[in-house]
């Protein structure tokens, strides 16, 4: 009893540290540092050695552990390797090649998520850990961590946590419909917390839109399946938890028969053989020696596609949901930048003028308190672009917070940007709002814009001091 006082408390005291954690301050997590990110996605650049053919004789999905500081998401993931690793199925990797990816340090690149794949009876999985909880934002929100399910990781020591929740409803944002949920640390906790600990998770399910009840829930230790000790909370738990994954979760559906289209991450300069493009195709089928174009930032080049590569081994051909790296020959530093898209030739279009429907964030929301006016200079962000811009409203002159309407958005560079595509409204360090984009309109020239608006202002100015002001 005296215990199930304690637990209480403490939930009492979490829900109090979860209240200061604002909306405001959550957005401002997500995008934090966007343009700076560096990943491991660069391990595609290395040309080490000879590489080793990809075999693609399963399913390929993207998942990924998330969940509160020290819950155990890398312990867990070093455990399922080791796990699969014993019956054949993987190479186990351990904690810290995990945890510090030593590899990757060694050539100088600053890694924020390590991507370890591994093949069940059903499906080959691409799975990435993150080392920290900003990283895990920074990957989620701008796409890196690529993940399309994801296990989330609960200590039992400690239940539903500030990160538990945050992970939760990011994961829902950016399209996650699945989770299976891994209550770890079972070796350090008793009944009881383990019975109020299931108790908290599904509320939590349920509440971020998760059907608690369809939803597998494995209870075990990561720690004992890595250590090879107890296998009734180790061994047999993972192997529980990856049959769950299988067969819970269902292999998303590819548009693999439409033209491929790849929006780039990152980009690396590989000399005298090109530059490689990291990022996920989204769409379609891609095959080395293939035409291509690569479009955004006023740019529209056609190359073609040297080399293909997943996990430092070579494909022939590329498919959609594949995590990939690119080797466009010939193209230098400069012409490909992070934010363009590597598209099938005259598949994809760029625009600087489009439609678009805008939601603005409330003050409550972490928005702005001011109303939004039309002409306004805003940041835009979606898919791995960002680009400035303005917002102009459609038969009015100002938007409220908590108010979403039409609008029409004037970029200063054209990029690649579809029906449907979202974005994210930022001015300067905040999130205002989110949008969703409409019909591309005629182009705009953004230099007579520019000379228009000089006009209007000086003319402004002088009448005001017409005016005597
Ligand atoms: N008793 C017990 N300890 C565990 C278990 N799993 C992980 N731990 C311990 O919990 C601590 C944190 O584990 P990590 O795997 O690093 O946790 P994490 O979630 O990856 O942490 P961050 O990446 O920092 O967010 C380590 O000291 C682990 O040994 C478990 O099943 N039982
Ligand atoms: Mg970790």
């Amino acid at each position: 009893m005296c215990k199930m006082a304690t637990m209480i408390t403490l939930r009492h005291c979490k829900k109090l540290v979860s209240k200061h954690f604002t909306t405001q301050r959550f957005t401002e997590c997500l995008l934090l540092n966007q343009r700076c990110l560096s990943l491991s996605a660069n391990r595609y650049a290395a040309p080490v050695g000879q590489k080793k053919a990809f075999v693609r004789d399963k399913p390929h999905m993207n998942i990924g552990t998330i969940g509160h500081v020290d819950h155990g998401k890398t312990t867990l993931t070093a455990a399922i390797t080791r796990v699969l690793a014993s019956k054949n199925k993987t190479e186990y990797k351990k904690y810290d090649d995990i945890d510090n990816a030593p590899e990757e340090k060694t050539r100088g690149i600053t890694i924020n998520a390590a991507c370890i794949e591994y093949s069940t009876d059903n499906r080959h999985y691409g799975h990435v850990d993150c080392p920290g909880h900003k990283d895990y934002i920074k990957n989620m929100i701008t796409g890196s961590a690529q993940m399309e399910a994801a296990i989330l990781v609960i200590a039992a020591t400690d239940g539903v946590m500030p990160q538990t929740k945050e992970h939760l409803i990011l994961a829902k944002q950016i399209g996650i419909s699945n989770v299976v949920v891994f209550v770890n640390k079972a070796d350090a906790a008793d009944a009881e917390m383990l019975e109020l600990v299931d108790m908290e998770m599904k509320e939590l399910l349920d509440e971020y839109g998760f059907d608690s009840s369809k939803t597998p829930i494995i209870v075990g230790s990561a720690l004992n399946a890595l250590e090879g000790s107890n296998p009734e909370l180790g061994e047999k738990k993972i192997l529980e938890l990856l049959d769950a994954i299988d067969s819970h979760i269902p292999t998303p559906v590819r548009d693999l028969d439409k033209p491929f289209y790849l929006p780039v991450e990152y980009t690396y300069q590989i000399e005298g053989r090109g530059t490689v493009v990291t990022g996920k195709l989204e769409r379609g089928k891609v095959k080395k020696g293939e035409e291509c174009e690569l479009l955004g930032h006023d740019k529209q080049t056609k190359t073609f596609i040297a080399g293909i590569e997943m996990f430092r081994q070579t494909l022939d051909q590329g498919q959609a949901g594949d995590q990939m790296g690119i080797l466009l020959r010939g193209m230098k530093r400069g012409d490909v930048r992070r934010g363009m898209v590597v598209a099938k030739p005259k598949s994809m279009s760029i625009h600087n003028h489009a439609e678009a429907s805008i939601y603005l964030m409330s003050k409550e929301e972490g928005g702005r308190p001011k109303p939004l006016l039309t002409g306004i200079g805003m940041h835009l962000y979606s898919k791995t672009w960002d680009c400035p811009g303005q917002i102009n409203m459609v038969g009015k002159d100002m938007m409220m917070p908590g108010e979403d309407g039409p609008v029409q958005v004037i970029l200063r560079k054209k990029m690649v940007l579809e029906q449907g595509q979202r974005f994210t409204i930022r001015d300067g360090t905040f999130t205002v709002g989110y949008g969703v984009f409409g019909k591309p309109l005629a182009h705009v020239d953004i230099e007579k814009l520019d000379e228009e608006r000089k006009k209007i202002r000086k003319q402004k100015e002088k009448e005001a001091l017409e005016r005597g002001y």
